[in-house]
Formats: structure tokens, C-alpha cells, sequence
């Protein structure tokens, strides 16, 4: 399948076209009133909650609770597979049963749990870490750069350790940092979706042909090599065997790859936009075709673990749908595009940035 080839229907209200500015991007099917919810999207592919804020934000529905921490944990309901909480925090009894209640949900807590466990234990090994990892600033990684480190991890990493008992194994266990560690827990929660998802949901269709910015990316941030390096490795010692099938080299680079451009930010809802704490982010396949638009026609927001886009005025038909990525909505035209530039690395098409340049 060519990248820019659809063939999944997302909504009824909107298709999925090639646009000459910016890739694919969604065009109403037919005139649409306004406040429309256009898309109603249940649960994201992964998710993952900021580090520092593991314990005060609920791990299903993300509330936080100004800083205080969730008082339900997973080891009262399930003290055999996660004594240690499998680094999960729950705001009430609902949102922990929602969880527990999901589909061979077991192989995602053993995961976390010895995700957990790991991350414990190497806690004396993690200081002076910052030293060491460091890349070569004048070095621009290319393509090449990026094939040459799968292809050692795959033809001489993955050998090695497949001939090592678990105990050997685990002393080859990279030590990682709370960025990475946050990449485990993401990956492992993309692959039990795509391990306990039907295949031809419109979720996975729509997953398979998300964009990947794993090139520019990795070329803006050099160190996200290593950082992919010791995740792949991570997840290759610890995953149980339930997932562990679902970790290639292809999909977790297309996880990552896609992820770096397409996440969505995961909000405090909060009144005043500006003072909102960053909690973490998630991927959100379906909601990944909207182009970024500064005069957007659809606002989001965010419901518990649900995300809703609506239309903010009414679309006519094969007018385009775009929401807003950055907030930036209030700031001069070379500012916006510097910042979206920098962020998602492309130079917006969109007609008022168009407009406004020509006006200067
Ligand atoms: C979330 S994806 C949107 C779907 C994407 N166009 C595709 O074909 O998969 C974000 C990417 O779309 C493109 N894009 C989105 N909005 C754009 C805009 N206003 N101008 C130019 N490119 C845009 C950029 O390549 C960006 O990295």
C-alpha cells in the first residue's frame, strides 16, 4: 500500500483525501452544521502519564487532582500479579474496574509490574546517567545511520540474548532514564492494543497508515536513537509472552515513528489554558488525518479518556476540517510557523498563514 492510499472510512461526515499543501487531510462529505461532534474517539491506541506526575493522575481517565495523589492502587485488587502496582494510579473503583474489566488485560499489568520492578531496582544505577548519554551534535543522523542501528540490534543483539538464560538476560538490561522508561510503558501499551484489537477496526486500519516522522525526528533530536535503542531492548528482555509476538523491529518503529508528529497532548482541564500542567500524551489514530489549521474549524477537547472534535462553525461540503495543534492560534504568522516548524516539522499551508504573508 503507497503511504497516501486510504481504504478505511473514518466517519460518514468527512473523507480522507490528498491535499497539494500538507499530505492527506479530512474534507466534509456534505454540509454540516455547526457543533457537530465530527469525531467521538473512546480510547486512545497508548497512552502514557509524565513521569512526575504517575501518582497524581489517573491512569484511565487522566483527572488530576491539583497535585494530590490517586488514592487507588491495582495491588488491593490484584496483589499476586502487581505487589508493587504495576506503576498504576486510579482516581475511584470505576475508573480501576474499567481497567481491570478490559479484554486479557492480565498480559499488560505483568508487563507493567516487571517494568516496575526493573525500573525499581536500578534505581542507585540511574545516577551520573545524564553523562553518559550524550550525541554527537555535529553528526546529522541519516536514513542509513537509523538502518545500521536496527540492523545490529537484530542480526547480533537479538541473537545474543535469544541464546542467554532469563537471569543473563536481565543483566544486559540497559539503565534507563524516566523519558525512556515512559517509552516502555507507551510501546507495551500500543502493543496489547494491537495484540487484543480486531484487526480490521477502523483503530487499526487507521494506525497502519498514520505518517512517520521518525527521520526528521531522530535528525532534530539525535539522542532518540539511543533512547529507541534501550526501549527496544527493554521491552525485548521484559515483555511477557503474550506481547512479546507483537515486538518487531517494524511496528515499534512505526509506533514511535508516528507517534512524533501525530501524539496528542494529554491536558489538566483547566479553566485558563496558559497555567494547564502538561500530564502526558497519547496516539489517537483516527484523529491523526486532521491538518493543523491557525483559523481551525474544529475545537477538541477531551472527556475522561474519551476525545471529542467538534465543529466550531458549519463545514460545507469538501470544505476541509482542521483543528489547532499548538495553541498558537494569537501569535504573528512567523512566529506560528517557526513553532510548528520546530514542533511538527512542516511549513504550514494553511490559507491564513497564505494570507498573512502576502500582507507581510
Ligand atoms: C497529524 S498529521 C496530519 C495528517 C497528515 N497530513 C497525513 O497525511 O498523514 C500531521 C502532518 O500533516 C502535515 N500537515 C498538517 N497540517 C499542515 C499544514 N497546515 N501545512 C502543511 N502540512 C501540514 C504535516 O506533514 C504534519 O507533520
Amino acid at each position: 500500500m503507497k503511504p497516501n492510499d486510504i481504504e478505511f472510512e473514518l466517519s460518514e461526515l468527512f473523507e480522507i483525501r490528498t491535499t497539494k499543501y500538507g499530505g492527506r487531510a479530512c474534507f466534509a462529505r456534505r454540509d454540516i452544521p455547526v457543533d457537530t461532534d465530527v469525531l467521538v474517539l473512546h480510547r486512545a491506541l497508548g497512552s502514557i502519564v509524565c513521569h512526575e506526575f504517575r501518582k497524581e493522575v489517573c491512569c484511565v481517565c487522566f483527572l488530576y487532582d491539583n497535585g494530590r495523589t490517586m488514592k487507588v492502587r491495582l495491588m488491593e485488587k490484584c496483589p499476586k500479579l502487581a505487589p508493587k502496582g504495576a506503576g498504576l494510579w486510579f482516581c475511584s473503583e470505576k475508573c480501576r474496574h474499567d481497567f481491570l474489566s478490559r479484554d486479557r488485560i492480565e498480559s499488560l499489568i505483568e508487563a507493567y509490574e516487571l517494568f516496575e520492578t526493573n525500573w525499581l531496582s536500578r534505581a542507585s544505577d540511574r545516577a551520573g546517567l545524564e553523562d553518559c548519554q550524550t550525541a554527537d551534535p555535529e553528526h546529522q543522523i541519516s536514513k542509513t545511520d537509523i538502518q545500521r542501528m536496527w540492523d545490529g540490534l537484530e542480526h547480533s543483539w537479538v541473537p545474543m540474548i535469544d541464546r542467554m538464560k532469563l537471569i543473563r538476560q536481565r543483566s544486559q538490561l540497559p539503565v534507563l532514564n524516566e523519558d525512556e522508561y515512559g517509552c516502555v510503558r507507551f510501546v507495551a501499551h500500543c502493543l496489547f492494543t494491537l495484540a487484543t484489537a480486531n484487526k480490521s477496526c477502523v483503530q487499526m486500519q487507521a494506525f497502519r497508515s498514520l505518517q512517520s516522522n521518525e527521520l526528521v525526528k531522530i535528525q532534530q533530536y539525535p539522542i532518540l536513537l539511543k533512547v529507541q535503542e534501550n526501549v527496544f531492548k527493554t521491552l525485548y528482555v521484559l515483555l511477557p509472552p503474550q506481547l512479546k509476538p507483537m515486538l518487531t523491529s517494524a511496528i515499534f518503529r512505526h509506533i514511535l515513528g508516528s507517534e512524533y508528529g501525530n501524539s496528542f497532548g494529554i491536558w489538566e482541564s483547566a479553566e485558563c489554558s496558559e497555567s494547564r500542567e502538561y500530564l502526558g500524551y497519547c496516539v489517537l489514530p483516527e484523529a491523526s488525518y486532521f491538518n493543523h489549521s491557525c483559523a481551525p474549524n474544529l475545537a477538541k477537547r477531551r472527556q475522561g479518556e474519551r476525545m471529542i472534535f467538534t465543529l466550531n462553525s458549519p463545514a460545507q461540503k469538501d470544505q476541509e476540517l482542521c483543528i489547532d495543534y499548538k495553541g498558537i492560534l494569537g501569535l504573528p504568522v512567523k512566529e506560528r510557523r517557526c513553532i510548528l516548524q520546530e514542533n511538527w516539522f512542516f511549513d504550514c499551508g494553511c490559507e491564513r498563514c497564505l494570507r498573512e504573508m502576502v500582507e507581510g
